[in-house]
Parts: C-alpha cells; structure tokens; sequence
C-alpha cells in the first residue's frame, strides 16, 4: 500500500439548480470526504490507498463503500456500524463564487471511530499515513485515535502526512488551534492552507509560516497560496512553485484534497519536493474544473497535459 488514509466520507447532496437551497426540488446524490477523496486521486493516479472508515449500515452506506471501493480504493478497513447512520452533506451553489456547504454529521457511523479502528497492521504496510483535521474534530473518540494512528505509523517508519483541513463550523476556534497545533507537531509533512497557517500562527506571511511550521516539527512543510501556487520549505531552503492557470472555477470544494493527492504521487514516483508540489497545483487545479468533489481528478494523461502545456513555467528555488 502506498498511502493509507483515515476520515468520514458522507453521502454529498448538490440542488440540481443554483440559488438558495430552500427552493430547491431535487438534488444530486455524490459522495464526499477529505480523506477519501484524496485516496480516489491517488488511484486514477495508479496508486494504492487504502481508506479507514466507518459507515452506516445503511443504503447511502453501502452506496458509498460501492462506489469508493470501485473507484480502486482498498476498503477492507471500513466497517458497517449498525448503531449510527452515515453522515450527510448539502453543498449550496448560491451564485457565482459563492458556495455553502451544510453538514449532517452529528453522531454519524464514522464520528464513532475510536482506536479499535486502528490495526497496526495495515498501517505498517503503508509508506505514508495520510491524516487530516477534520476527523478530531468529529468526536472526543476519533480526537483520541489520530495519535494512536501516528504513533503506530512513526513506530514502523511510516511517513506521516498531515493536512489541517479547518473546518471551523465542527469544533470551537479554541480546540481546534490547540489540537490542530498538536497534530502538526507529530507530522512529518504539513500542507496547510495560507489562511490555515494564519488561524494558528496569527500571520499569513509564507516564510514566517514556513519557519514557524518547521519548528513545530515538520520536515517539510507545504504552504497552499490557493491560484497564486504553492510554498514548500525544508531545511535545506524553500521554493515557490506556480499554480496553473484556471479559467472558470466550477466547484473548489476538493481541490485540497486533489493537491494532497498530486503531491504525494509524486513522492510515491520519486519526483523531487518541487516536481511534486508541482503535480499537487496540476491535479488540484483540475479537480475545480467539475462539479463535485471527485468528479474531476484527473489521470495521469490529464496532468501530462496540463503540465506539459505549461512547461515554461519554472519552479523558482528561493
Ligand atoms: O468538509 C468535510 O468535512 C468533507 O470532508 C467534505 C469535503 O469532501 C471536503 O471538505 C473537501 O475537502
């Protein structure tokens, strides 16, 4: 296994119009979550990931397993809870640049995740261990099994991957500094957002970030400007590497995810951190280019494609 991942997927609902959702008739039933999203990119990369979750035993549940296992991602380590359903999510298209999402997920299959989910076993067999900050946010039992997962992970080597994904309507600003803070202080890679490094450091200046990230812990830290590009930075310097041009912006939710993806493809193939990064801002740039959160992550032809028409561009070593 390449990547071993951990988080609550739910079934996602999209109003077939744009405008107010309270006017919408019908919806389109997807399925959406961090962790699994970023595990569908690393398989139509041509990748092995593998996806630890908890659904309900339900039928959006067995949907959902249905359609991630289909699309190559190992689903062995996700059970049915047969006491809690699966989690829900609306995402509200209001008008052009403005989109909401709206979550279900309170007390939901894979809120009740805990460190019986963890078997040390499938982690080892893993190279990276791929967490994000949505799942301590979700309940006080999934909080307490991220460090389990990492400690396991660092037992046997496993190169931890952290994503803060804040997601500020799940938990208080307090609680999420102060753990967020913790999770980025056991990874080996971070790939916070700008406004992420912001909400926990107080600055959005990209070196100070970059510094500030890399005393915390972190061997390589990867700093997200959003359509600006991306900042990677290690001991031995850093490096801004441009985002690719977008036309219209479909849909943004996934694109994170999407980078995560591209960007650990790349380690996976061996490229170096800038070459990496650089398959990170490709696929995360193309996974805006569709409605939906998985729709629009590409294969490795699409990313070809899109690098090689941009091949002027040049990383910059800073
Ligand atoms: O917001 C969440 O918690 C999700 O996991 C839903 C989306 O898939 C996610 O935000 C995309 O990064």
């Amino acid at each position: 296994m390449d990547v071993v991942t951990i988080g609550e997927t739910m079934a996602l609902f999209t109003p077939d119009q744009k405008g107010l959702m309270r006017y919408a008739p019908s919806y389109s039933r997807k399925f959406g979550g961090a962790e699994s999203n970023m595990a569908i990119g690393l398989s139509r990369l041509g990748h092995q990931a593998g996806w630890i979750s908890r659904v309900g035993d339900d039928e959006l549940g067995k949907a959902m397993l249905h359609f991630i296992r289909g699309e190559g991602v190992d689903t062995s380590h996700v059970t049915y809870d047969t006491e809690a359903p699966t989690g829900l999510y609306f995402k509200e298209f209001r008008k052009a640049g403005d989109i909401r999402v709206q979550y279900y997920r309170k007390g939901s299959a894979a809120s009740r995740l805990s460190t019986a989910d963890i078997d040390e076993n499938y982690i080892k067999q893993a190279d990276y261990l791929h967490i994000s900050g949505i799942t301590p946010a979700l309940s006080s039992s999934c909080r307490n099994m991220l460090p389990e997962a990492v400690k396991t992970a660092k037992e046997h080597g496993v190169t931890v991957v952290f994503d803060p994904n804040l997601r500020r309507s799940l938990w208080s600003e307090e609680e999420a500094r102060r753990t967020l803070l913790e999770l980025a202080a056991l990874a080996d890679i971070v790939l916070p957002g700008i406004d992420e490094g912001d909400f926990l450091f107080g600055t959005k200046n990209p070196d100070e970030l970059g510094r500030l990230f890399l005393q915390q812990g972190a061997g390589d830290v990867v700093l997200k400007a959003g359509s600006k590009g991306t900042y990677h930075f290690n001991k031995n310097g850093s490096a801004f590497i441009p985002s690719f041009d977008v036309e219209t912006v479909v849909d943004p939710v996934g694109a994170g995810d999407g980078f995560a993806a591209g960007y650990l493809s790349g380690l996976i193939d061996g490229l170096s951190a800038e070459n990496a990064v650089q398959r990170g801002n490709a696929v995360g740039a193309l996974v805006t280019q569709a409605e939906g959160d998985v729709e629009g992550l590409p294969e490795p032809e699409d990313v070809d494609a899109l690098v090689n028409k941009n091949s002027g561009t040049e990383d910059v070593r800073r």
